[in-house]
């Protein structure tokens, strides 16, 4: 009796299972195997892709090899995602300039979307609707070379005051005049990266803001930190479980998601302080004490820059100071660099004395006439990218270059890290050679064609998402290590075993999005008596500069400012 049954079943197999062949060649298709085209990359795996031969830590670094071996594009498949890396300048251009209205979305992300309401978040909103046209034209303007032209007498007040910050010695407490007991050969320990992170910070404040922090643990600055590194972290590969790779993760209970309860912890904790600092600006302007900041021009003209909402402000402001940030671990590591590697340190310090002197301190203007300094910088830069990927861009549509498909929905990467390493220019890329860019403008070895495309700021990103931040950065990047140099020593703490130096392990940095070397021991000696006098005047000096954005700091911060600048 079963029999006609299975003959009929039988019959429609044919009919079953072409629809079910068609089906799992097209998922075959999608998952897992790259598409017709495609940038060349390791081979993938049925489904997953390469999945497993993606890099968990330092991935430019396995980017750089790949492209020693595929080619200067490359792509990995995890999953249905394609992710595509461009590894030297000129696919930087083809691509993110001159194709750039195809690729200036950012990738969804599950979690950005969770942190920061309706895309505000200007830097890594998905789209460029009119809320990010808005932020991009109006940090253009603030940003601008010009405008920053009025903020450079608070910018070397801060200085001053992050170099007076190197000199005390915060574990002591010395007795006023300090400078006296500041002894010529006082050990300073991780204090003084914390003052780093209060000086990008504090400038960045008082620009956008108009307002300062002269502690590191002034309430504004604490409650940045303690809230940006976690948002940086939850951004960071890895870090964070991959929602964007298996959405269905979003659905799990929140008791059971850690990673959820963060995300509102940290989106409770930003909106709250952007508010805070934006409410700030409200009443200063209310109250007719404006001190002519850039939030206070937003303020009063919002509607009229495209910023209805009234949280634009809010996340707009906060995402330039989440920017700014970044400034802080590159600062980090020209430190870590100039103690692995002192005779170089020690010829940048020899230049500043012969420009400067020991009477002042450096100022803007003597930039031109510090090329072993600048060429120092540049190497940093080169040797330690602090964004070695860049952030990523979205494709929003297919383009084709030199006959490879970039094709639409792919992320993609520059690897920056590679572009300042690749052995076909950099003669002996991975030794910190300063006088690369003495003999170079970008450093690049001599008898080669350099890549037609390099230009000075790769480092800044390309096409309409560059950073809009870069001239503040790099006036900040060259000059505060001027500053630096001018005034201390820095070296690696002395072995009491071997009475030497202890080694720098230039490998223990934070991975990621930005790159940070972690807290490490340093000593900071002041390279002279006189010049911490000068610190001191100048200190004193930078007062009337820093005084109209101190209307709202705390009774500590005034206790500060009593004791080491208004004596
Ligand atoms: C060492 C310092 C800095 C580095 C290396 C850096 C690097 C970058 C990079 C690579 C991008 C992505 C560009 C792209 O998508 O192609 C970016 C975007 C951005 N940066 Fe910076 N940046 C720095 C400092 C700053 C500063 C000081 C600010 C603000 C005051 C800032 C604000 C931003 C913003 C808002 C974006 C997002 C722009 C957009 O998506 O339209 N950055 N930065």
């Amino acid at each position: 009796m079963l029999e006609p049954i299975a003959s009929h079943i039988r019959g429609l197999t044919p009919v079953l299972l072409l629809p079910f062949i068609y089906f799992v060649v097209r998922v075959f298709q999608k998952y897992g195997s790259r598409g017709a085209h495609y940038p060349p990359g390791p081979p993938t795996l049925p489904i997953i892709g390469n999945l497993l031969a993606f890099p968990r830590e330092r991935p430019e670094i396995k980017f750089a090899e790949w492209a020693r071996q595929y080619g200067d594009v490359i792509s990995l498949k995890v999953l249905s995602q394609t992710i595509i890396v461009i590894q030297t300048p000129t696919l930087l251009k083809e691509l993110f300039e001159k194709k750039g209205i195809s690729n200036t979305y950012r990738p969804v992300s599950i979690i950005i979307g969770m942190l920061v309401p309706s895309g505000l978040n200007f830097a890594f909103c998905h789209e460029t609707d009119d809320a990010w046209k808005a932020m991009r034209k109006a940090s253009q303007s603030l940003l601008s070379k010009e405008s920053l032209k009025h903020f450079e007498d608070l910018q070397h007040a801060e200085m001053t005051q992050t170099m007076v910050d190197f000199l005390r010695d915060p574990q002591v407490s010395i007795p006023a005049p300090y400078f006296i007991n500041c002894i010529l050969t006082c050990r300073r320990r991780k204090e003084w990266y914390m003052h780093i992170h209060r000086f990008t910070f504090s400038l960045a404040l008082g620009i956008i803001y108009g307002k300062r922090c002269p502690l590191f643990t002034s309430p504004d600055v604490r409650d940045f930190l303690r809230v940006n590194h976690r948002f940086m972290d939850m951004l960071d590969l890895g870090r964070a479980p991959p929602v964007d790779t298996f959405p269905i993760l979003k659905y799990v209970p929140k008791r059971w998601a850690k990673w959820k309860r963060n995300v509102e912890h940290i989106h409770h904790l930003q909106e709250g302080l952007y508010e805070r600092l934006v409410d700030d600006v409200r009443v200063r302007v209310d109250s007719d004490m404006g001190n002519g900041s850039f939030m206070e021009v937003l303020v009063r003209n919002a509607e009229g820059m495209g910023m209805r909402d009234k949280r634009y402000l809010s996340y707009f402001g906060g995402t330039l100071l989440e920017g700014a940030d970044i400034a802080s671990p590159t600062l980090h590591s020209i430190v870590l660099l100039a103690i692995a590697f002192p005779d170089k340190q020690q010829l940048a310090a020899e230049e500043i004395e012969r420009v400067v002197g020991t009477l002042r301190v450096p100022r803007l203007e003597d930039l031109e006439n510090l090329p072993y300094t600048r060429a120092f910088v540049s190497e940093c830069f080169r040797f330690m990218p602090v964004s070695p990927l860049g952030v990523p861009h979205e494709m929003v549509r297919d383009e084709v270059i030199n006959g490879i498909l970039y094709p639409k929905g792919a992320i993609v990467f520059q690897n920056t890290w590679h572009m300042f390493h690749d052995e076909r220019y950099f003669e002996r890329p991975y030794d910190f050679l300063p006088e690369r860019f003495l003999e170079h403008p970008h450093g690049v070895k001599a008898g080669v064609v350099d890549d037609p495309a390099r230009r000075d700021n790769l480092l800044f990103g390309g096409g309409r998402r560059v950073c809009p931040g870069m001239n503040l950065a790099r006036t900040n990047l060259d000059l505060l290590p001027a500053y630096m140099f001018w005034a201390f020593k820095f070296s690696s703490p002395l072995d009491p075993a071997t009475g030497k130096p202890k080694p720098v392990d230039l490998t223990r940095i934070k991975d990621g999005l930005a790159i940070a070397p972690l807290p490490f021991d340093c000593d900071i000696v002041p390279r002279a008596k006189e010049r911490a006098d000068v610190l001191q005047q100048e200190f004193a000096r930078a007062a009337e500069f820093l005084r109209p954005l101190e209307l709202e700091i705390t009774d500590e911060d005034k206790k500060y400012n009593a004791t080491y600048r208004d004596v």
